[in-house]
């Protein structure tokens, strides 16, 4: 398991190398800071070989600028990278041609086309054979759906078309990883079920991918794992299934009895407190039949008892809420897209 729920205030020194083979990123102490903003500040991220990794953050907690300085697109203030094994910015040159980047404003030329704008892309990708460029641009075209817009000027795009533009050159050639930032942004939801599917089949062919996202319920569907910036440092990071696991187990219990139901489990020294259907019994130090029991022995009538399945949401807003309960209400209010 390689949950962690806490950002380290040092870095662990990783000298494990079976585990270092398995890395496709990692970043140590990573800091920057704009004058006097601190937008990213001790973040040792693990991005695993293979995995849908998913940055989740607040506006302005740093995800931009984590995944711009692991593009080498932004010089770190302190602390190091390294990129399919590689340490930036040494490795870049080597390295940067097996990744392909979907990273906020590309820079198309508004008045080529969507195809015009890709074939300029494809004659710079350093690992694309020239007499493949044509099928691969058309290849790409296809896959995020632009196929039948490619003949359009870049200028006369929606956001959504533009970034199914930027998708597409990102996907020009087969990389190691793929990195994208908020690529949802701007999409309508057949557009989002599109990217969904991109990011599926990208992970079914082995292909690491790194996304960053302010949606929650995104996260949740694509990723196998998550990194939970906010205000710059990670919060939480690694498997989601084990983070959701991490977040502990409890019990839903619908009664019409829910003031006896809190008495009987207070002094049972079970933690529950009322929901606005029933109540949420805590599973630490108990089980689900115990508390049953208890309930059942002080009379009241269970009608339901189901396991709580903690999901992201949830999760995020605990771990935020830790620090400050406003700052985060506003924050899970911001990741969910107001869908609460
Ligand atoms: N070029 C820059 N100059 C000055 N400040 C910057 C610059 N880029 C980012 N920042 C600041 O750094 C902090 C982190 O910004 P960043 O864009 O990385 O966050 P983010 O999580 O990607 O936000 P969003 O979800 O809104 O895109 C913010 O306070 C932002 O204002």
């Amino acid at each position: 398991m390689t949950t962690s729920t806490s950002a380290p205030a040092t870095a662990a020194p990783q000298n494990d190398g079976a585990k270092k083979a398995a890395v496709a990123a990692r970043t140590r102490g990573l800091r920057k800071v704009y004058g006097s903003t601190v937008a990213v500040d001790r973040v040792d991220l693990e991005l695993p070989e293979g995995a849908v990794l998913g940055m989740l953050g607040p506006n302005g907690s740093g995800k931009t600028t984590t995944i711009r300085m692991l593009l080498g697109l932004v010089r770190p203030t302190q602390g190091e990278i390294e990129l399919l094994g590689k340490p930036l910015p040494e490795g870049a040159e080597h390295v940067l041609p097996h990744v392909g980047a979907l990273v906020e404003g590309p820079g198309f030329h508004p008045f080529l086309s969507g195809r015009e704008n890709l074939l300029r892309c494809a004659a710079f990708e350093p690992l694309l054979p020239s007499g493949s460029v044509r099928q691969a641009v058309e290849d790409a075209l296809e896959r995020v759906g632009l196929a039948a817009a490619a003949h359009r000027r870049y200028r006369g795009y929606s956001l959504g078309m533009k970034q199914r533009l930027g998708l597409a050159a990102a996907l020009l050639v087969h990389r190691k990883l793929i990195v994208l930032d908020e690529p949802t942004n701007g999409l309508d939801p057949a557009g989002t079920r599109e990217i969904r599917r991109i990011i599926a089949d990208l992970h079914a062919a082995g292909t690491t991918v790194l996304v960053s996202s302010h949606l929650l319920s995104e996260v949740e569907a694509t990723c196998t794992h998550v990194c939970v910036l906010h205000r710059g440092t990670v919060v939480a990071q690694g498997e989601l299934a084990d983070l959701l696991q991490a977040g502990g187990s409890a019990l839903q219990v619908i009664t019409p009895d829910v003031e006896a139901a809190l008495t009987a489990l207070r002094h049972a020294k079970i933690s529950a407190r009322p929901l606005e259907e029933g109540l949420r019994v805590e599973l630490t130090g108990t089980s689900a039949p115990a508390v049953v029991e208890t309930l059942v022995h002080a009379g009241v009538a269970v009608h339901e008892a189901t396991k709580w399945k903690t999901g992201l949401e949830e999760l995020f807003a605990r771990l935020t809420e830790a620090e400050e309960s406003e700052h985060s209400l506003s924050a899970v209010d911001t990741l969910d897209g107001g869908n609460r």
